[in-house]
């Protein structure tokens, strides 16, 4: 996108309507023109004693005429562009949105959401004000002072407007001199805004962290200081602003000196009427407004620009992921096979590689298991499968095909992950689980709802599947959040299936009624599970275990207990523990659940 296009591209597409609208705007200004020739007519009439009680009747009421005229076709045209504006607005903010929707998490990773609530909110608000009141105040004055100097000149007195208007390129000046400062004070009041409702968006998010760790004090510091800096920032920029109001007013003042001495000697020697000086007066009071709205414009303009190369950075910043040019649209079905080859990985800008030559094979319908310490590379591999970033080419292959081969809304429609983190939304427990592009029936909800066990949970809640969640799911505990967000995974029945840990805030016998649930909808599925416990990941058929983003050693169960390594002392060490706690980690199990066996795999 070429520079300052959000602009121009908009007043090229609206010409017509705006050109509409300054028509109308033009009718009122010449208008306004009216009442200053009125006036002057009426001085010199009554100077002359030649004003009859008819006459100065018919003055006032044409004077009111012109009155309702200009207000008429001002207020017309003012609606018309306002309007305008308000549909630019909405374009903008969501032409905004579904850019950010395009962008990868890796984006989102980089941003405050502070920031991205400023742009959403006052830049496009910004953008508004400019090509609403700013586009009505820069037509306005170009016709009104154009009519308004013609009608000295020509009706008046050409040296005594020349005279007048002399101070009025100071106005410049002084829009040059303010330009810059208020242009980088616009910025620094919009950062100070974007720190001020990140801290707030972290404090709520974070108000349980916060709590039990006795900040709140400290919490308070931040925002003080937060919000003081915000105040001396707007405070900074409306006395910029205001100083410029003063010294533009001053200018103006000082025509209006120029007119009252200069026009004065002029009556006084006869070579214009006292009439011709009133109206003269008149014409000069009408350009004021104009005059000073241009200072305002040249403001708004400045933030204006400003606003728009935030927004116009953000329009500029390319999609990682995106569909690939050799993206198959015809693959819509997935199996389920999973082939990777050798993948090595960085993410942007670190010097490390999160993983390192990755070769492994999970045929369709089978289980993997991936365990390892925190940091070792986990989540990345199983983002990789859903292209939350890019692979290197000929790395990742489900079903054979190179993964960028896959159209990406086939890869996310048939792989379904549970992340780390259940994020649920401000809506309905339903809203959250049906959380699908295909639609879903009742019944789809009710045993999504089942399988993730969390069915019992939600029919307990008065409103029952119409539960209303706050903001991240707040009236659940963590487990009941984590099935909400195991059942909106399931209800898709995807051809391949990623717990990415998301079995760790529930318990053993929980975690094993999910499991063998899922066996039920899942037998030709595949499915990847990521799981600090062992008893998440023993029944996989085949179990990775990571150590810095190198597969360490690979193998079933049984295999890896017999080779003595990383798995059989991670295995050993939940043995002590549990023992420690009096529950024997595989009798847990087995002894609150008789009966129940897991068959083989991953009991899926
Ligand atoms: N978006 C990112 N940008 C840069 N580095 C990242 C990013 N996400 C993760 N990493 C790094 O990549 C490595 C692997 O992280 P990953 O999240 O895959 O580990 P993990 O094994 O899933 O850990 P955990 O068990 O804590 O979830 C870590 O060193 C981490 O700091």
């Amino acid at each position: 996108m070429q520079k300052a296009t959000i602009f121009r591209e908009y007043f090229v597409n609206k010409r017509r309507p705006y050109f509409f609208g300054f028509a109308l705007l033009s009718i009122s200004c010449l208008l306004q023109l009216l009442i200053p020739e009125y006036m002057g007519q009426f001085t010199d009439k009554l100077k002359g004693h030649e004003l009859t009680y008819h006459q100065a009747v018919r003055y006032a009421l044409l004077v009111m005429a012109a009155g309702f005229g200009v207000a008429f076709f001002r207020s017309v045209s003012r609606t018309y562009i306002f309007r305008l504006a308000r549909v630019l607005e909405m374009e903008v903010r969501s032409k905004l949105f579904a850019h950010w929707e395009r962008l990868s998490a890796q984006y989102f990773n980089n941003q405050r959401i502070g920031d991205l609530m400023s742009h959403a909110i006052s830049d496009v608000g910004v953008i508004r004000e400019v090509t609403m009141g700013g586009a009505f105040m820069v037509m306005e004055a170009a016709v009104l002072i154009t009519a308004t100097v013609t009608a000295m000149v020509i009706t008046v007195d050409p040296w005594l407007t020349l005279f007048t208007m002399l101070p009025l390129p100071m106005l410049s000046v002084l829009a040059y001199t303010f330009n810059k400062r208020i242009q980088r004070q616009s910025t620094e009041v919009q950062e100070a805004v974007a720190t001020l409702t990140s801290r707030v968006q972290e404090f709520v998010a974070g108000i349980r962290v916060v709590k039990a760790y006795v900040q709140e004090k400290a919490e308070v510091d931040f925002f003080t200081r937060d919000n003081q800096d915000a105040v001396e920032k707007n405070r900074q920029f409306a006395r910029s602003n205001s100083l410029f109001g003063a010294l533009s007013s001053g200018v103006v003042g000082l025509s209006f000196l120029i007119s009252v001495v200069f026009g004065g000697v002029l009556v006084l020697n006869g070579t214009i009427t006292l009439g011709s000086f009133v109206a003269f007066n008149t014409y000069l009071s009408l350009l004021m407004g104009p005059v000073e709205n241009l200072g305002k414009v040249v403001n708004q303009l400045q933030r204006g620009r400003a606003s728009e190369d935030r927004l116009l950075a953000i329009f500029m910043t390319e999609p990682d992921v995106v569909d690939d040019t050799e993206a198959v649209e015809s693959i819509e079905q997935l199996d389920g096979r999973v082939d990777i080859k050798n993948l090595t990985f960085f993410y942007p800008e670190a010097p490390e590689p999160a993983l390192r030559n990755i070769s492994l094979s999970v045929p369709k319908g089978t289980s993997l298991a991936i365990v390892g310490r925190v940091g070792s590379g986990k989540s990345t591999l199983v983002h990789l499968l859903v292209r939350m970033y890019n692979p290197p080419k000929g790395t990742v292959f489900i079903d054979g095909h190179d993964i960028h081969e896959i159209p990406l809304k086939t890869l996310r429609g048939q792989v379904g992950i549970v992340p780390q983190d259940p994020f649920l939304f401000s809506s309905t427990i339903r809203e959250n689980i049906a959380f699908d592009p295909c639609p879903h029936s009742e019944e789809d909800v009710l045993e999504a709802a089942r399988l993730a066990q969390v069915y019992d949970n939600i029919i307990e809640f008065p409103e029952q599947f119409e539960t209303t969640l706050g903001e991240r799911g707040v009236s659940l505990s963590g487990g009941q959040r984590q099935r909400v967000s195991i059942a909106r995974a399931v209800i898709k029945k995807p051809s391949i299936l990623i717990f990415d840990d998301s079995l760790s805030a529930v318990d053993t016998v929980t975690e094993d009624l999910i499991l063998e649930g899922l066996h039920s909808v899942m037998n030709d599925r595949t499915t990847i599970i990521i799981g600090h416990r062992i008893s998440s990941v023993r029944h996989a058929d085949q179990i990775i275990v990571l150590e810095e983003g190198v597969i360490a050693e690979r193998g079933s169960h049984e295999s890896l207990l017999a080779k003595n390594g990383i798995y059989a002392d991670l295995y050993r060490k939940q043995q002590l523990d549990e023992a420690a706690e009096g529950l024997p980690a595989e009798e847990c199990v087995e002894q609150q659940k008789p009966g129940m066996k897991l068959k083989g795999g991953l009991a899926l």
